[in-house]
């Protein structure tokens, strides 16, 4: 008997931005980078043959255009991304993904160890 499982795939990438709407004086309004990781989450049921969800390998060929715009880039030069805030990107990532992979459920971004943003497609 099959059952439903969420498998998700890491990737990271290395980037500058600067926040242009953030208040004066704010440290974000100033140029500076990030080592971002992102997590694709996709769920369904567990094939009985192939025992998976879903290949890594499809998320990760579906993630590569991305990854191209993405990594070592300035963020706020790429169309979509001008205020770019861990909540415009996580949706921007999400937006670009969820053609080539329907059972998406859940984009991460990790901005620093400490703070990043979940989005759902809401
Ligand atoms: N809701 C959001 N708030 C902030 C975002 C964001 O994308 N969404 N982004 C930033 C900056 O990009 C900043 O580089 C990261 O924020 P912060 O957690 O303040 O990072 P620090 O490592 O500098 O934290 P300290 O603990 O103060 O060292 C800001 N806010
Ligand atoms: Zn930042």
């Amino acid at each position: 008997m099959t059952h439903n499982s969420e498998i998700y795939r890491e990737f990271t990438f290395e980037a500058a931005h600067r926040l242009p709407n953030v208040p004066e004086g704010h440290k974000c309004a100033r140029l500076h980078g990030h080592s971002y990781l992102a997590a694709v989450h996709v769920a369904g049921p567990v094939g009985e043959e192939t025992g998976w969800v879903q290949d890594f390998g499809e998320i990760k060929a579906a993630f590569k255009p991305l990854e191209e715009q993405l990594d070592h880039h300035f963020l706020n030069e790429v169309r979509g991304l001008e205020n770019p805030t861990s909540e415009v990107l996580a949706k921007w990532i999400w937006d670009r993904l969820v053609v080539a992979l329907p059972n998406l459920t859940e984009v991460r971004v990790r901005e620093t160890c400490t703070s990043g943003c979940i989005y759902r497609g809401e």
